[in-house]
């Protein structure tokens, strides 16, 4: 049976979204995003599931800095959840001085610490279900959690739908390696992570060569190219699958300009359907195409 190796351990948000896309394969915990994209390259996944952008935090750089360096993986879904906590302490627990979770967990959760645990210190752990492990061996007094920790491990429930800001949302992937492309719906996502030249006008040249041709951005973060102090990669997702016309253009004209990484299309897990510009469509592009074709062999003045 093939298997998802998730950001874990058992318990987390990740795990929640990877049985969303499961579809009955067997689901595999490891420690840390890496460790999940390692297990597809390696060949012990078939697939990983790992979080990839926050309504409330941005983006979960670990996922970027993996997809952009080493072989490549591309992302063939997506989902989207919603995102409250549930906070955990071992029964009996009296006073709480230390509350553990993963970084962003903590940064959604802030003020309801502030007026609800204000004596508590933070900690940083490297997931939620990391923390109410560590809130199992007694390491911490509280952890943040996903709902599904409070089923996974032997704590009591101290708070429950705890959002600081209502309607917060994750997006997660599930990434293979490069192979069949998942068919074009109509309501598809597209990413691709490219590093342009320190110049001026650079990006703006990018940008130009998916606007010129009806494409509607979604999103665009900037890392840094480590061990390069200064120079940046800039992940874009744009709206359409690159089996559409001026998607696969303008990937084209992309590549021609920069040092381009394609990353995937697949359908978005919210189903809202392309953006596309004016005289952008497929048939626009074939027509044109079959002008310049008549134009080349003299059919056309
Ligand atoms: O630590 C987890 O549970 C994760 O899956 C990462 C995460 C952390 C905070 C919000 C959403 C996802």
């Amino acid at each position: 049976m093939s298997r998802i190796a998730y950001f874990g351990p058992a318990g987390t948000f990740t795990e929640q979204a990877a049985r969303s896309l499961a579809d009955g394969r067997e689901l595999v915990p490891v420690e840390t995003i890496p460790a999940a994209m390692a297990a597809v390259r390696g060949g012990e996944a078939e697939l990983a599931c790992v979080p990839v952008e926050n309504s409330v935090e941005g983006p979960v750089t670990a996922t970027l800095d993996g997809l952009a360096e080493d072989s490549p993986l591309v992302a063939v879904a997506e989902a989207l959840l919603p995102v409250h906590f549930t906070v955990l302490t071992r029964p009996g627990t009296e006073t709480v001085r230390t509350v553990a979770s993963h970084p962003h967990a903590l940064a959604q959760v802030r003020h309801w610490l502030e007026l609800n645990l204000p004596e508590a210190t933070t900690v940083a752990a490297s997931s939620t279900a990391a923390a109410a492990v560590a809130v199992c061996e007694g390491e911490y007094d509280a952890a943040v959690t996903a709902p599904v920790a409070a089923r996974t491990y032997p704590l009591r429930v101290l708070a429950e739908g705890v959002a600081d800001v209502p309607d917060a949302r994750t997006r997660f992937l599930l990434l293979a390696t490069p192979g069949t492309l998942p068919a074009p719906t109509g309501a598809d996502r597209t990413s691709i992570v490219a590093s342009t030249a320190n110049r001026t006008g650079a990006l703006a040249e990018l940008l130009t060569e998916l606007a010129s041709r009806g494409i509607n951005l979604t999103r665009i973060d900037a890392r840094p190219i480590k061990g390069n102090f200064g120079f940046y990669r800039f992940f874009l997702d744009i709206e359409g699958h690159v089996a559409e016309a001026r998607i696969g253009d303008a990937l084209a004209a992309l590549k021609r300009r920069c040092d381009v990484r394609f990353l995937g299309s697949h359908p978005r897990a919210d189903g809202v359907r392309a953006t596309v510009g004016e005289m952008a469509t497929d048939e626009d592009f074939a027509e044109a195409a079959t002008w310049v074709e008549a134009v080349r062999s003299g059919r056309q003045a």
